[in-house]
């Protein structure tokens, strides 16, 4: 059973006509490691309430690229901007869900525990910290399992945790790195409607990295194609297919093979 997906927000599709404001910004992002130019010019703009989906080929800087903008790795040329703020460490406008939730979770800590942690740094009282994990790991059906530590649930449910640690820090710019890519494929169609319905139900904007194409546009309401290294932007793709989105009904779409078929040769596997 999957869950429903995203009911009520509609996407914005195209970027360009519009007075919607810019959460994100990013310009002439540059980064290397060492002499390896890995992020030679990323500009790019996400605005509030869109979920844009990013994808690019296998080590072309999509992680560096995240970090970057999350303000964990530092960068040499350009700026990022998140709600107007340049970047400079993790602003707590920001929510962060990694692929490797094994290590992103505390294990001698509880579920509720977890979720809890990042929130001592919010200028919140006790109590209200403790609403909000209790909301968000209800949010993400998590309710039943608060007292568990991490290590005694599934990793769908352990991703599910990370998910909720992300929204009890009510981030207005949530960035994901490929979070599914280590669950198996009916966990992740789960979590991928679990995402729809959160972004749909919440004032929050979602920039989600994944290298699946087909999980780039069940979600996206654009799509960024990133180059290989060193890495620029390809193309930036609307995906007009309407929402809520359904597993079976959206994948079988013309539309979704039409954008399959883009993606694939924009990432560069057909001439
Ligand atoms: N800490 C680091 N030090 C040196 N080189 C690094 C470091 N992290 C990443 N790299 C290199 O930077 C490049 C981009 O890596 P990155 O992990 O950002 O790509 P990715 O697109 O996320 O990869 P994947 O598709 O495997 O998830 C790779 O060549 C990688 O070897």
């Amino acid at each position: 059973m999957t869950e429903t997906a995203g009911l009520s927000r509609t996407s914005p599709s195209s970027p360009d006509k519009d007075d919607r404001v810019a959460i994100l910004e990013v310009d002439g992002l540059r980064k290397s490691y060492g002499s390896e130019l890995v992020l030679e010019d990323i500009t790019l703009r996400i605005f509030e309430g869109e979920l844009v989906s990013i994808v690019g080929p296998s080590g072309c800087g999509k992680t560096t690229m995240l970090r970057c903008l999350s303000g964990l790795l530092p960068h040499e040329g350009g700026t990022v901007r998140i709600a107007g703020e340049e970047v400079t460490g993790p602003p707590d406008t920001l929510g962060l869900v990694f692929q490797d939730y094994s290590r992103s979770l505390l294990p001698w800590l509880s579920v509720a525990d977890n979720v809890r942690l990042p929130l001592r740094y919010k200028p919140i009282s006790k109590k209200e910290a403790e609403e909000r994990t209790a909301e968000a790991l209800e949010s993400v059906g998590l309710a039943a399992h608060t007292r568990k530590k991490p290590w005694q649930l599934s990793g769908g449910m352990q991703q599910r945790v990370a998910i909720a640690r992300a929204l009890a820090y009510h981030p207005r710019l949530l960035l994901m790195d490929e979070p599914f890519a280590s669950v198996d494929a009916q966990t992740r169609v789960e979590l991928e409607d679990l995402t729809l319905r959160l972004w749909a139900e919440r004032d929050m904007t979602i920039a989600f990295v994944t290298h699946d194409i087909d999980e780039a546009i069940y979600l996206g309401g654009r799509i960024v194609v990133l180059t290989r290294t060193p890495t620029t932007i390809r193309e930036v793709m609307p995906v007009d297919l309407p929402r809520p989105r359904d597993q079976i009904a959206t994948k079988a779409l013309d539309e979704f093979g039409r954008l399959r078929a883009s993606v694939f040769t924009a990432l560069g596997h057909h001439q």
